[in-house]
């Protein structure tokens, strides 16, 4: 059985005159990496709110490793939401916590040791690479680095799934490279991760599993797939937008090509040049099409999922009643330390005047 299972799944919110979700079926297997398309309205949020348990579907069934989500009592809720990491696009950090506290606040509400939560809060936070921030409140983040420190607190439980509504809908390009490279690296640990976004340009990129959906249905379910809003449902708007960004990726093509033949001529190996097909080299090529060069500070910093196994309760599996009673019992099994991550290299000083990219490594200390 796949991990997120959606059969015949229809939401229709009250007073609507249409569903938000329509009939869908979804299957979504572990590990996989699933960027949910489709234009404002489509329902992608509603999927996602589902999922977490927020809403209810009106009709279908949907299975979440093994949890029926129609059948599980409110009271299970919570624990069911804890195997669950959740990114929004505002970030919904705590505003009057630190850095530290907000990931902290994380695992002591699923009972994790002070002692484990010591351990745990400043690896995470070096994997996203907000080492010297640990202080700082929210409102002295810059945008990119208050999503890291969401990224951080969903992924400190080290979740089976992580759920992200448009993680990079308020930031610029240059940092929102930085985030997709957290993601890519966090899904390669082996959590499966479920994005919604509008973002064109990143996932046509990443070349990860396009499902997209129209009217509350999915109209496209395909592997390193492409987006193109214009391309299916075309109006005047999106067909104008689309056409310029056609053309803006065909001279970003151009100029990639002509880049990496210098670079390939100068010092590269031959299958270099091969990479803008491999669905492997996604934020390498996200990157370079947003021009921002250097990638890869995050990716070595999350351990795989071999490693880690015991680190964190993950995915709460599905449980019976006498399992709901000693769940308190549960959390206060101690969650043993992940082993450590490697420190990621220093970038170099980046071109950009945003100082997201670079600030948590040249300050670090500060
Ligand atoms: N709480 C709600 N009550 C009533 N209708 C809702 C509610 N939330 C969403 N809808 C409706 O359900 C449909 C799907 O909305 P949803 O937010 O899931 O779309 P979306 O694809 O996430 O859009 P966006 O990209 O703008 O976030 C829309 O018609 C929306 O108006």
């Amino acid at each position: 059985m796949a991990l997120i299972d959606l059969e015949n799944v229809s939401k229709v919110y009250d007073h609507a005159s249409k569903p938000a979700l329509d009939e869908v079926n979804l299957h979504i297997n572990r590990g996989d990496f699933v960027f949910l398309v489709g234009a404002s309205g489509a329902g992608k949020s509603t999927l996602l709110s589902l999922l977490l348990r927020e809403e209810e579907a009106s009709a279908g069934q949907i299975r979440v490793a093994g949890n029926d989500l129609q059948r599980i009592s409110h009271r299970h809720v919570p624990h069911y939401r804890r195997g669950i990491g959740f990114v929004f696009q505002d970030y919904k950090l705590l505003e009057n916590m630190t850095v530290w506290e907000n990931v902290a606040f994380a695992l002591e509400v699923i009972g994790t040791k002070r002692s484990t939560i010591k351990s745990i809060v400043p690896q995470v936070l070096e994997a996203v690479g907000l080492t010297g921030k640990e202080n700082r409140m929210p409102h002295e983040l810059s945008g990119g680095e208050a999503q890291r420190v969401a990224i951080a607190r969903a992924y400190a439980n080290h979740p089976a799934i992580i759920l992200a509504d448009e993680p990079t809908g308020n930031l610029d390009p240059t940092t929102s490279v930085g985030i997709m490279e957290v993601l890519e690296a966090i899904n390669r640990t082996g959590t499966t991760i479920v994005m919604a976004t509008h973002n064109e340009e990143i996932v046509n990129s990443m070349r990860k599993r396009v499902v997209e959906l129209h009217g509350g249905r999915i109209v496209r379910d395909e592997e390193n797939g492409m987006y193109d809003s214009a391309l299916y449902f075309p109006d005047t708007e999106t067909e104008q937008k689309s056409r310029l960004e056609q053309t803006m990726r065909a001279v970003r093509e151009i100029n990639t090509v002509v880049t990496s033949s210098m670079d390939a001529v100068q010092s590269a190996p031959a299958q270099e040049l091969l990479a803008d097909d491999d669905p492997d080299e996604g934020v390498a090529r996200l990157a370079r099409s947003v021009h921002a060069g250097r990638t890869g500070r995050y990716g070595e910093a999350f351990a795989p999922a071999e490693e880690t196994l015991t680190w964190g309760t993950g995915i709460i599996p599905a449980v019976s009643e006498e399992a709901e009673e000693t769940e308190e019992a549960a959390q206060k099994v101690a969650v043993p330390a992940p082993p450590k991550p490697p420190i990621p290299p220093t970038p170099p000083a980046a071109e950009s005047t945003d100082t997201d990219t670079t600030d948590a490594h040249t300050k670090e200390g500060e």
